[in-house]
């Protein structure tokens, strides 16, 4: 027993309060003692709520260490090293939109869910060049303390950023991103393309699911090159398991790949009509999740910066009109009905009754290729009531 856990109770003392609820992710919670009288304790938590502890109860609150009382700056340092601690900790800090806290050398951000005014230039300025723990904890430290490890040591750096859906990982790698192009120094046009290649990446590879409006439905690996002088000459991004089945099938609440969307609201009628696109609720790709839209993204906003992004990293115009029409094809695939004409043989011919677009769909150079990745699939011995799911297979 330390010195601090054997003390009575007195008023304004911190305490951890253990209601021992038996639910999952019972750890006990801070609180504050507000009154004791007669054995029996008066405490509110840091929930708000108030509790009384009986003498008997007495065991289900415990001393606080002082280091947990007003939160620290790096959770090495907190004498009540245990979850209860840890969660604590975070919370107090949260509460005062701190949102960055170390441990030891990991760093943990608490998703503030709104912009808080800690990324600007000036914040920049303050990071840069600094000794972690020098300033307070942020994302721009970490990022700083890579760069100048590599010029410093000559060696490459390595940040992981990781955590469950929707706790910020895509945002904090953007930062990172965001802060090594502003102190890498030369603003050229290859720093600008390694900063774009993301609107493309998110329109593509980012939904909205139900935990979070921008999901990665991909995970990556961005790999910076820095010359001698420490400015960025080039990068390479490599992408995981991409949730390809998305293209064909939403859950409830969740959307296809923002791309299409942003394209049936963003793109010019001319080139619509070209490709004979409508609105998102006339495709079953796009519509299986009953939400075609998602609240706080302008879908037509961001059709105008993917084209923008794609300028910048030099994509020509034919290049896009390709993928526009590999988009539209899919989305007019996708609405395509099927009806098994001869049940009898083993190739099982079929009849499209319902479809229009043909030839946009029929015109996709790219089906061949598409088609022969998918080297092992044999499309003749599938029964053909499942010529929907061939589609998808395709897809997928
Ligand atoms: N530092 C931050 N400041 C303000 N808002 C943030 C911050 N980090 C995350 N958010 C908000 O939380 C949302 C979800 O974050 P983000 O997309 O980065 O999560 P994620 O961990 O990449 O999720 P997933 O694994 O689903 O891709 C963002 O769209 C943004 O609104």
């Amino acid at each position: 027993m330390t010195e601090y856990d054997d003390k009575e109770h007195i008023k304004g003392d911190y305490v951890w309060l253990d209601l021992k609820t038996g639910r999952e992710f019972d750890v006990p919670v801070g609180a504050v003692v507000k009154l004791c009288d007669s054995g029996q304790i008066q405490v509110l938590d840091d929930e708000g709520n108030e509790h009384w502890i009986s003498p008997q109860n007495a065991t289900n609150i415990k001393p606080m260490h002082p280091t947990s009382i007003h939160g620290v700056e790096d959770m090495i340092r907190l004498g009540d090293l245990n979850e209860a601690g840890i969660l604590r900790n975070l919370l107090i800090r949260y509460r005062e939109h701190l949102i960055y806290t170390y441990t030891g050398s990991i760093l943990v951000a608490v998703n503030p869910y709104q912009l808080l005014p800690i990324y600007t230039p000036d914040q920049i300025r303050l990071y840069t060049n600094k000794k972690i723990g020098e300033m307070p904890p942020h994302i721009f430290a970490i990022a700083d303390n890579c760069y100048f490890n590599m010029q410093r040591n000559s060696k490459d750096q390595c940040c992981i950023i990781s955590g469950e859906s929707g706790a910020g990982k895509t945002e904090s790698t953007k930062l990172i991103l965001q802060f090594l192009a502003a102190i890498s120094g030369q603003h050229s046009w290859i720093e600008q393309q390694v900063l774009e290649a993301n609107p493309i990446l998110e329109a593509f590879g980012n939904a909205k699911t139900i935990r979070n409006d921008n999901s990665s439905r991909f995970g990556k690996y961005i790999d910076i090159h820095f010359n001698k002088k420490g400015a960025i000459e080039g990068a390479k991004i490599e992408q995981y398991l991409l949730e390809k089945s998305r293209v064909c099938r939403q859950a409830p609440d969740e959307r296809n790949y923002h791309v299409f969307y942003c394209m049936l609201k963003g793109m010019p009628p001319d080139q619509k009509k070209k490709l004979g696109l409508g609105k998102a609720t006339d495709y079953n790709y796009l519509c299986m999740g009953r939400c075609t839209t998602c609240d706080g993204r302008d879908d037509i906003k961001e059709y105008a910066n993917i084209r923008s992004a794609m300028k910048v990293l030099m994509f020509t115009d034919t290049e896009n009109w390709e993928i526009s029409r590999l988009l539209a094809a899919i989305l007019h695939l996708g609405n395509l009905r099927y009806e098994g004409n001869d049940f009898n043989i083993s190739v099982r011919p079929c009849t499209v009754t319902e479809g229009r677009w043909y030839d946009v769909i029929a015109d996709i150079e790219s089906w061949d290729a598409l088609c022969s990745n998918k080297g092992n699939v044999d499309f003749a011995n599938h029964q053909v009531k499942s010529s929907l799911k061939r589609t998808e297979v395709i897809f997928k």
